[in-house]
């Protein structure tokens, strides 16, 4: 197998548990013995002992390794370890008369933990409790008292319907043992099986909170290792338990679920490529209700497995008081197999013969083949369901049925790409988005200029600072702002910069997302940048290999601006053949035939959702050069969004050389375009806007903040604060 960093587990002879190979450190032991012991890191990693079964000799230790180094600690009762991509950390709940309470104070632990070390993915949770089903003192079964604890933590992080593989089986005493997995990066899929109702969906009568987990989860770390973590499985269709008292049927239709759980079918309508087998799975612990049904259990996982598989039996109460026989097990990746199936570049890039305006000067720097190689190997920041539900959203804006606010920086700077600064960025977006849907009465797409808009095309290739001629700002990805020569020559490697923090970013968006891309509308909020560095977008285009499309990996939406849209260059072809949604801005200059074109080249379907034109016309030019080519639009039956951007065209210079805009302007181009397109039975689609997430004084007008010493941080632009943002909506809506 290729080195990965992906941890990996083996059973090993409870004498053997430190042998490991060289190179290799241990990250985390559950021994599987004869009695329970709290973690500890007394041997320089985690350990912890389950009292699982009735002999020392048919003990075994699961032990986890990395081939990085591992750093451990204790965490109040807990342990753990981690190597810089995943945390291996293992808990003790004593025996108590209150699993609901205990359980509850364990994960908020948890989740505390997960979140101060920056491991914020949970990746797959083994829980080993004692008495399971049988009733503590509050009459709960204990596997009841769990779920509830479980569920009112998962609840408090709006974590109920995202949550990745899981066991919760019996133990033969001593609480509660769990340990888990979870990941800082990495691209995470939870898998459900269509054979079997999801168990947040299990009617109530299995359990006061219905249990909370995936039956499996697919993991790809960012080096492209791969795992599936097959959660605990067993002899369920729809909910309900099947060959109830016999044991080998439950024993087949388990070993059927996974089977089918892992395999094409399923796994490709989950994005995940290529299917698995029964024979694929390595560590697999089977758990047998009745030690007497084992022999027969062996029997038939014998014959299921690969003979490279390790399969552990364990005697073990399981959840339902009618399943005899769970089973759960890992598919280890192999980079070379996931290689070849995952969305890769594509091998010919049309566009790389049309001219493109707004390029960087940067092809002779030493770095920039080695840097274009790099993202062309990196993995997609976004997936073609993302694009699939926004289109879908976009749909519903153009048939007029919900509205879109995109918003954010003129320039995204890399040192607000923070978690705190992205977290204020997405909380002003959905305030705002509240508002605007609140006075629309309808629901409002939250799309941000977030998440890789790094790169500015600029009206002048140079500019003079204190007499001194420089390059102009183009954007964290190519240059820096301070004004010295040596600070505005671009440098290639920050388009690595910029993917990594644009990971970082989505990886936010997504968990604000929280599952509601199924919604009638998903409402994200998504990502959305200027397409226009050719060096980052291009490598970046890759091959869906569900479907064979290709689709542009660096963002949801993006969009051509104002100086790189023309027809027969390189922008527009590029976003011609990728299926993401794409927007185009219409300026003062554009006309009927220039429009017409774009949509011909953009949507020659005719698709609602793929195509939104963004007016930035400025408050006197939209009223004489938008209706032409609104009818022009609508005659030629192109079903577009139509997005009103009344900062662009509204932008002024003082007499200090800083730029700024009037609210009023904006206000007046916004209002103007609204009556325009709703004079001419369009719907409108909603706002662009340039935002600041804290208050600056940018903009003047309305509730501006007055106060002169806020001063002008935008690195580009003059942005709108939320207040002036809310006026504004309030003004045209
Ligand atoms: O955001 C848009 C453009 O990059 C910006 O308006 C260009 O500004 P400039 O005219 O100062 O170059
Ligand atoms: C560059 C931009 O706008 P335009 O292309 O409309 O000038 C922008 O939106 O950042
Ligand atoms: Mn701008």
């Amino acid at each position: 197998m290729t080195s990965t960093h992906a941890p990996r587990p083996s059973f090993r002879n409870l004498k053997e548990v430190a042998q490991v190979a060289p190179g290799r450190h241990i990250l985390g032991v559950a021994n599987f013995t004869t009695g329970s012991a709290d973690p500890s890191v007394d041997e320089g990693y985690p350990s912890v002992a389950i009292h699982m079964t009735g002999s020392v000799e048919d003990g075994f230790a699961e032990v986890w390794t990395s081939d990085r180094p591992v750093r451990a600690g204790q965490a109040g009762s807990m342990s753990y370890a981690h190597d810089g991509e995943f945390l291996f950390c293992t808990g003790r709940i004593p025996e108590t008369a209150d699993y609901v309470e205990a359980t509850e104070a364990a994960y908020t632990e948890v989740l505390a933990l997960t979140g101060s070390l920056g491991y914020r993915q949970l990746v797959r949770i083994w829980h080993y409790i004692s008495r399971l089903n049988e009733e503590t003192a509050e009459g709960l079964e204990t596997y009841r008292a769990f779920c509830l604890g479980r569920a009112r933590v998962l609840e408090r992080y709006g974590m109920t319907d995202d949550m990745p593989a899981a066991t919760v089986i019996g133990s033969h005493g001593g609480g509660i043992v769990f340990y888990f997995l979870a990941s800082r990066g990495g691209t995470q899929i939870n898998v459900d099986n269509p054979r079997q109702v999801p168990p947040y969906h299990y009617p109530r009568r299995y359990g006061v909170k219905s249990p909370n987990f995936a039956r499996a989860t697919y993991v790809r770390s960012d080096d492209g290792a791969t795992q599936i973590y097959v959660s605990g499985t067993a002899s369920i269709l729809g909910h309900r338990t099947m060959n109830a008292g016999d044991v080998e049927g439950q024993c087949r239709l388990a070993l059927d679920n996974i089977a089918y759980l892992i395999g094409e079918g399923n796994l490709s309508a989950h994005g995940i490529q290529p299917g698995r087998t029964l024979d694929d799975l390595r560590t697999v612990k089977v758990y047998v209700r009745r030690r007497s049904d084992i022999e027969r259990v062996q029997r038939i996982c014998r014959t299921a497995f690969s003979r490279s598989a390790d399969v552990v039996f364990l005697h073990a109460d399981i959840c339902r008081h009618d399943l005899l026989v769970e089973i759960e097990g890992i598919v280890p990746g192999e980079r070379a197999v996931e290689r070849r199936s995952l969305p890769g570049p594509v091998a010919t890039q049309e566009w790389s013969a049309l001219p493109a305006a707004q390029q960087p000067d940067w092809h002779a720097h030493p770095a920039y083949e080695r840097v274009r190689s790099t993202l062309s190997a990196a993995p997609p920041l976004v997936s073609p369901d993302e694009l699939g539900a926004l289109r879908t959203a976009l749909a519903a804006v153009a048939a007029g049925s919900a509205r879109v606010l995109q918003m954010g920086d003129c320039a995204e700077s890399f040192y607000e790409s923070t978690p705190d600064q992205v977290a204020l960025k997405i909380a002003a977006m959905e305030r705002l988005a509240e508002r605007f849907a609140a006075r629309a009465g309808l629901p409002v797409v939250k799309i941000g200029r977030l998440g890789g808009q790094y790169a500015k095309p600029r009206s002048h290739a140079v500019e003079v600072v204190d007499g001194v001629e420089l390059p102009a700002f183009r954007g964290h990805m190519v240059n820096a702002e301070t004004p010295s020569a040596e600070a505005r020559r671009p440098h290639p490697a920050r388009m690595l910069w910029a993917y990594h923090l644009s990971d970082d970013v989505q990886r936010l968006l997504r968990t604000h997302r929280n599952g509601s891309a199924h919604a009638a509308v998903p409402p994200g909020p998504w990502s959305s940048h200027d397409a226009l560095v050719m060096d980052y977008i291009g490598p970046l285009v890759r091959n869906d290999p569900a479907t064979g499309a290709r689709f542009l990996a660096s963002t949801h939406f993006p969009w051509v601006g104002e100086r790189t849209g023309g027809i027969g260059e390189a922008h527009v072809l590029l976003l011609s053949l990728v299926s993401n949604p794409v927007a185009c801005k219409v300026g003062p200059r554009s006309t009927p035939e220039s429009v017409l074109a774009l949509c011909a080249l953009l949507d020659p379907e005719r698709e609602p959702g793929r195509l939104t034109l963004i007016a930035r016309m400025g408050r006197d030019a939209i009223g004489t050069v938008l209706p032409p080519i609104l009818r022009a639009v609508r005659a030629a039956r192109h079903p577009v969004v139509w997005l009103s951007d009344p900062m662009h065209g509204n932008t002024v210079r003082l007499p200090s050389g800083a730029k700024t805009r009037y609210l009023d302007d904006m206000v007046a181009e916004a209002a103007t375009f609204r009556n325009i397109v709703e004079g001419h039975g369009n719907h409108v689609g909603g706002l662009h806007l340039e935002t600041a997430a804290y208050d600056v004084a940018e903009c003047a007008g309305g509730p501006a903040p007055g106060d002169g010493e806020l001063g002008n941080p935008s690195l580009c632009d003059p942005r709108l604060t939320i207040a002036q943002a809310a006026a504004l909506i309030d003004r045209v809506f």
